[in-house]
């Protein structure tokens, strides 16, 4: 496979010699090669049904009906085309928040995963989405998308911290974190959005935090983390972060209940991770929260 992953601190990388950095942290590293490795069909299988490859979950009801009869032969494969649909929805309600973007704008997606949402959004858009990743393996793989789309002209994917990224100051539109904020430091990055984001830009995260309201992570959040490797923050930690960062919410909606029916249909697929039950239960008991915010950069 040849590779145009670019791969560089460079504003403008191109070449398949572009050097990747090296991780900044060896939590990075051990993140880069999480990802590197990861092919769960859970993904990939979904992904499939139309070309968009996400790492996120899904919102919205499930439409039983498309579904069909359990014992039917196509069933699985309605099974899982509609829990792709959750997930591209659950996508295009992140990008409702997103303002308006007009073609001449350039967005970020921080933490771009195989890149399924910066396709959907210079498809609605037409804007320029630049993703960053840690992981080689996936920006490879989004642009390698994106060039059977033909749209590797506005849609760019490369190995780069999101915390230390080449954009310019005041330069980018709008940006987002697609389930991708529990992987760092919630004050650095939201400092380093502030920094590239135009003054009256907007940011939005869909996020899994866990709820003040409980009291501490319970212990379904901790396996989470423990699955994942990642540290989710609380709901308090986000807000506090945003407005010290000149990131002022104008919106923040928790789509716990509309998560929870992707999670117990997912939890019927032969495609279980075993992850599933944390989720559920979670959500549940009320210890961990779904939210999308959307801020406005003052
Ligand atoms: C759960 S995936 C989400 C992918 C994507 N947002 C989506 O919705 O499909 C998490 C992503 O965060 C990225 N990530 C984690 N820490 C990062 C960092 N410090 N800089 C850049 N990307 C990071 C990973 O490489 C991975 O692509
Ligand atoms: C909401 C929270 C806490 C998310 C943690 C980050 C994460 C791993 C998201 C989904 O990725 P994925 O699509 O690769 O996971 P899976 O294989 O479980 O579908
Ligand atoms: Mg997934």
């Amino acid at each position: 496979m040849t590779t145009e992953t670019t791969a560089t601190n460079s504003a403008t990388p191109t070449t398949a010699t572009a050097k990747i950095p090296a991780p900044a942290t060896p939590y990075q590293e051990d993140i880069a090669r999480y990802w590197n490795n990861e092919a769960r069909p859970v993904n990939l299988r979904l992904g499939d049904v139309d070309g968009l490859y996400h790492h996120h979950y899904g919102i919205g009801s499930v439409d039983h009906a498309a579904l069909g009869d359990p014992a039917h032969s196509e069933y699985e494969k309605k099974l899982i085309a509609e829990l792709h649909r959750l997930e591209s929805a659950q996508a295009e309600f992140l990008l409702d928040h997103l303002g308006s973007v007009g073609p001449d704008d350039t967005l970020v997606d921080a933490g771009c995963g195989r890149g399924g949402s910066m396709i959907m959004a210079h498809q609605r858009f037409g804007a320029k989405v630049e993703g960053v990743t840690l992981s080689a393996a996936q920006a490879d793989f989004g642009n390698r998308r994106a060039r059977e789309l033909r749209v590797e002209d506005h849609v760019r994917s490369r190995v780069c911290n999101m915390l230390d990224t080449p954009f310019d100051k005041g330069s980018i539109a709008a940006s987002w974190n697609n389930e991708s904020t529990m992987y760092v430091d919630l004050h650095d990055l939201f400092a380093e959005h502030s920094r590239f984001l135009k003054v009256g830009g907007r940011y939005v995260t869909v996020t899994g935090c866990w709820n003040p309201r409980y009291g501490q992570p319970s212990k379904w959040v901790s396996q989470i983390n423990a699955h994942f490797e990642c540290n989710i923050h609380s709901r308090r930690e986000y807000l506090r972060a945003m407005a010290d960062n000149r990131l002022v919410p104008n919106a923040v909606i928790d789509l716990t209940p509309q998560t929870l029916p992707y999670w117990e249909l997912r939890a019927t697929s032969s495609l279980v991770t075993g992850i599933e039950e944390a989720f559920i239960e979670s959500y549940r008991d009320g210890s961990f929260q779904y939210v999308l915010i959307a801020a406005d950069r003052v």
